[in-house]
């Protein structure tokens, strides 16, 4: 795979994926993954042919520094970026994280738009141009990639936009991103925005012009789509569309609606699209957040037929119905049925057609879960397998686990006894509590004493039936840090159980925070 910054040109063809899944995609509440979740989604993310890994914002916490500078000694072929405001400390702090890559960019932003130079810079043109000229020019001195972006570019006057545009290529800059920050414009100014750019600034020709685009009204994929036409090269993207509010252009999206429709977007991406639905189950189920069945290109209805004249269409040739084929996107027409019969070979074979590709031990674990499930469940459906190998992959590295759970439950008593095995060791604890959840939640709090308040409860069922696994998920507050996290289960409770305890060991994250276990 070629670096993005020798193959791109508004006279190529080649768009670059720039994927922030790690770090815009992060942004969003609830999605903080963990340490060894960022990097098992690099790796993936460099498998997969992206060209650009924006793996964090290393001035954040030491969490991200360390990341981000973990993300940069692994990954063999993409470009490692990390995020910095126009100060120096950050961009300091970008650049010792990312110098071990074999390619590392330092990607620096400052606002540009009236609204924010007003309201949350406070500084006026003349001196948020001269911020553009220092901090490039310092981060030049640590990378020989640089890219500059305009926060809010698309809410900013053109005239300015372009004397920032200028002064971040003079400084340096080989890449200008040109966001749409708050999901704002429509595709024909946003196309219309770079062509003016590229049009006026001296020496654009010097930098690869980007798109990066929020999903507010539902364009981000159309406005980074149009940007290609205004002369971008680079498009920035999430997988799953993750990102702040309502996120940002999903990268499977983006890739696929350029390798199906050549015709009207006469473009290529370095990404194998064989990937895209592993890409998708992987960061839903780091990040526990589930994925919209009617999803594009990903959800789990992407590729179904149900209803009759559909169907029928379907059996004489998929093309009447199908623009492009799942296995083109990583979905194989799965053909083995599982059960309790099922060996270990078939169990390999079926996760390979759900996308999944787990190690020797991973896989020796799901295998014996999915055993005790099968004896437990008539019928063990597809989602019942994607659910227990999300768990699977999530909760490797957990220092918290639910060793046992009894409840009474009903109209006369409600209690738990659990027992949670804590860095090896194991502590047993009953409790009362308002239903059986708020006993099970209680009993957990006074096993492992933690701040953090209860954010978000919800259950459903993860396929049809009375013995239908619960899918639970939890998301617990600490102060301004949130994360969510899943359990499944065919007992209900316990789904609720694994729930609670996913989402402390995700909250405690690398610290071990719960050394304060109550004696
Ligand atoms: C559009 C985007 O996605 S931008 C990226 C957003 N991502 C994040 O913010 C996630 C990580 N952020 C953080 O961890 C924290 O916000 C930090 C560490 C970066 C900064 O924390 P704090 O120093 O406590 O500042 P806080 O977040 O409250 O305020 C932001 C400050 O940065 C300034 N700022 C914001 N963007 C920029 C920028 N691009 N360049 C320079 N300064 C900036 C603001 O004006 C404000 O400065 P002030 O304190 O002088 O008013
Ligand atoms: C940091 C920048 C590129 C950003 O995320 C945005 O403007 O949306
Ligand atoms: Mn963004």
């Amino acid at each position: 795979m070629s670096s993005s910054s020798t193959t791109a040109s508004s006279s190529s063809n080649r768009v670059v994926i720039f994927d922030t899944t790690l770090r815009d995609g992060e942004q969003c509440p609830g999605a903080t993954m963990t340490f060894e979740d960022k990097l098992s989604t690099a790796v993936m993310l460099d498998d997969m042919g992206v060209d650009i890994i924006e793996a964090g914002f290393p001035i954040a916490s030491e969490g991200d520094f360390e990341a981000v500078s973990e993300i940069a000694r692994q990954t063999k072929r993409a470009t490692v970026a990390g995020l910095a405001r126009a100060i120096e400390a950050d961009i300091a702090r970008a650049g010792a994280a990312v110098r071990h890559a074999k390619r590392p960019r330092i990607h620096t932003f400052v606002s540009t738009s009236p609204i924010h130079l007003a309201h949350q810079m406070r500084k006026s043109e003349d001196e948020v141009l001269d911020i553009i000229s220092r901090t490039v020019t310092q981060a030049r001195g640590l990378v020989d990639d640089v890219e500059w972006s305009a926060m809010d570019a698309t809410r900013t006057p053109i005239d300015y936009l372009c004397r920032c545009v200028e002064a971040a290529i003079r400084a340096g800059a080989t890449t200008i991103n040109l966001p749409d920050t708050v999901g704002y414009a429509l595709p024909d100014e946003y196309r219309a925005m770079f062509s003016q750019v590229r049009e006026r600034v001296p020496q654009a020709d010097k930098a690869i012009f980007s798109v990066h685009c929020h999903n507010d009204l539902g364009l981000a994929v159309a406005n980074s789509l149009a940007g290609l036409e205004g002369g971008a090269r680079q498009i920035e993207c999430t997988i799953n569309g993750i990102g702040e509010r309502a996120g940002n252009a999903a990268l499977e999206e983006v890739v696929m609606a350029i390798k199906t429709r050549g015709d009207g977007l006469p473009y290529a991406t370095g990404i194998d699209s064989t990937w895209l639905t592993r890409a998708s189950k992987q960061v839903s189920a780091v990040t526990a957040f589930p994925v919209q069945y009617n999803k594009a290109i990903v959800g789990r209805n992407a590729f179904a037929h149900e209803s009759g004249i559909h169907q029928d269409g379907m059996l004489k040739n998929a093309s009447t119905y199908e623009i492009m084929t799942p296995e083109s996107v990583g979905v194989s027409k799965t053909s083995l049925v599982m059960g309790k019969h099922s060996g270990r070979h078939a169990f390999k074979e079926k996760l390979r057609e759900l996308g999944y590709e787990l190690g020797d031990n991973a896989l020796q674990d799901a295998f014996k879960r999915f055993k005790d499930l099968a004896d437990r469940k008539k019928h063990v459906y597809d989602e019942d397998l994607v659910s227990l190998v999300d768990e699977e992959m999530v909760h490797a590295h957990d220092h918290i686990k639910l060793v046992a759970l009894t409840v009474i439950a009903g109209t006369m008593a409600q209690s738990a006894t659990l027992t949670l095995d804590v860095e090896g060791v194991h502590h047993t604890r009953q409790g009362t509590g308002n239903g059986p959840v708020d006993a099970i939640f209680g009993t957990i709090r006074s096993i492992v004493p933690h701040e953090a308040d209860l954010d978000l409860f919800q259950i459903h069922a993860v396929t049809g039936g009375t013995d239908a696994q619960a899918e639970v998920s939890v998301r617990l507050k600490h102060e301004n840090r949130s994360v969510t996290a899943r359990g499944t289960d065919p007992d209900t409770l316990v789904a609720c159980a694994r729930a609670y305890v996913a989402a402390l060991n995700k909250l405690s994250g690398r610290q071990k925070a719960v050394a304060a276990v109550a004696g």
